[in-house]
């Protein structure tokens, strides 16, 4: 059996029906399953909150939420996910944030990690959560016959292996879940500048500006980035780059609850998303770009780069 790895240790899944199972280095979702369970008979009202929750469960924003909610902090850092259970999300464990182990059918997670930025030199802080995700079918297609011979070890930190991850016309994406509360889009726009501008560099040579400018300047100033957004940098077939953001707002809950068992939680039922397509650009380039932030030479979280080689590797040798 394939096994994937993870930097996590898994709890047990809950048992609501419609609820994916957490893959969690916490207790978060046996509490939250308590919870529920102490809600049964406090009233109409909160049974209609409970089926509104677990249908929003779905949700990254909320799971971050629950998650957030019942962290703990004491359990060790690091587990193993098989394919068996890999329908189960996986949380990041500093942030508490949850990533889905599959993306619209068909991209698996990879590898998540955490981007910092050190503010003016003086304090590190926690931008966002990241999860890489790749087409496994893709990837066997692609580079199984070159690599399928070598074990994962012979994989992680091959550097023809990772650079054909990131060049080949494999369907990836990394969804960048936002946890620093004060972000606007203009330091999104400044970072991004900063980032892949020095990666187009890199690559691409100094003849870049204007392919920078057009991938920066999707993020308007109309786009709101509280915490809980997400944004989707998708690498679609023929290296073309689309990037979706999800934002999340609140509207007053028409729920009226009568018990405190839902206090922490109510103002998520009337949770809305807003999916958008920011914008869809055509370069090689900038895909390789953007995916050697994450996964490249200097990654912002090597361990997840890491996990990204080997459970990638795991899929051309089945
Ligand atoms: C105050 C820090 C601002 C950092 C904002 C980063 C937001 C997304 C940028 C994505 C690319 C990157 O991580 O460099």
């Amino acid at each position: 059996m394939v096994s994937l790895r993870f930097p996590f240790l898994f709890s047990q899944p809950t048992n609501l029906p419609g609820t994916p199972q957490n893959h969690h280095r916490n207790a978060s979702s046996r509490h939250f399953s308590a919870t529920l369970a102490g809600a049964t008979g406090v009233g109409a009202a909160a049974a209609a909150g409970v089926a509104v929750f677990s249908q929003n469960l779905n949700h990254p924003f909320l799971q971050n939420a629950v998650n957030l909610l019942f962290r703990d902090h004491s359990s060790p850092p690091w587990g193993s996910l098989s394919l068996a259970d890999c329908s189960a999300p996986v949380v990041e464990s500093k942030t508490g944030v949850s990533f889905p182990s599959v993306l619209g059918n068909s991209l698996r997670l990879l590898g998540i990690g955490l981007r910092k930025k050190s503010i003016l030199g003086l304090k590190n802080i926690d931008v966002y959560a990241f999860g890489v995700y790749a087409n496994g079918d893709d990837l066997r297609k692609l580079l199984s016959e070159k690599y399928g011979k070598l074990s994962a070890t012979e994989l992680k930190d091959n550097k023809d292996f990772n650079n054909d991850l990131m060049e080949a016309d494999i369907c990836m994406t990394v969804r960048l879940q936002i946890v620093y509360s004060k972000l606007s889009i203009r330091s999104v726009r400044s970072a991004f500048e900063e980032s892949v501008g020095s990666r187009l560099q890199k690559f691409g040579g100094s003849d870049n500006k204007e392919l920078l400018q057009r991938f920066t300047s999707q993020f308007k100033d109309e786009y709101k980035i509280p915490r809980g957004s997400v944004i989707d940098l998708i690498r679609e077939r023929s290296h073309i780059l689309k990037t979706t953001t999800q934002q999340v707002s609140f509207i007053p809950s028409i729920f009226s609850y009568t018990t405190a068992v839902f206090a922490s939680a109510y103002k998520f039922l009337d949770l809305q998303v807003d999916g958008k397509e920011v914008g869809s650009i055509q370069s090689k380039l900038l895909c390789r770009s953007i995916l050697d932030l994450y996964i490249g030479e200097d990654p912002f979280d090597r361990r997840a780069k890491e996990d990204v080689e080997v459970n990638a590797a795991s899929f051309l040798q089945k």
